[in-house]
């Protein structure tokens, strides 16, 4: 099962690497301004889904709002300790 460390260590790959087709890749070139919007989006998403939706699409949501959020990490120069160290 993919973690939250071995998902950065697979993006962190993806955008030194630029696979054809990746989502990722698309959007580390859509720039911080896009990558925000998502997290945003998937922010309101996470909390819509804890209101109304039961915990499977809660929890598929934050799935997805911790690789937005992985993707802003990347855009900007950041690294997984770099969050830690305020945990
Ligand atoms: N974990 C994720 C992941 N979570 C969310 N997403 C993206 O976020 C979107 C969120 O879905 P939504 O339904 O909320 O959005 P949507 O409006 O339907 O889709 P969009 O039109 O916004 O793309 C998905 O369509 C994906 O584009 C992800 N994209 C990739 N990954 C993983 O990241 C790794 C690299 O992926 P690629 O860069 O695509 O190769 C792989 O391990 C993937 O599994």
């Amino acid at each position: 099962m993919k973690t939250f460390d071995s998902l950065f260590a697979e993006l962190t790959a993806t955008a030194q690497t630029r696979p054809e087709g990746s989502g990722t890749v698309a959007a580390l070139d859509a720039g911080t301004h896009a990558i925000g919007k998502k997290v945003v989006e998937e922010a309101a998403e996470v909390w819509m889904a804890a209101e109304h939706e039961g915990k499977e699409r809660l929890a598929e949501e934050i799935s997805q709002l911790l690789y937005h959020l992985q993707v802003l990490m990347l855009a900007n120069d950041l690294e997984l300790d770099d969050v830690y160290t305020h945990l």
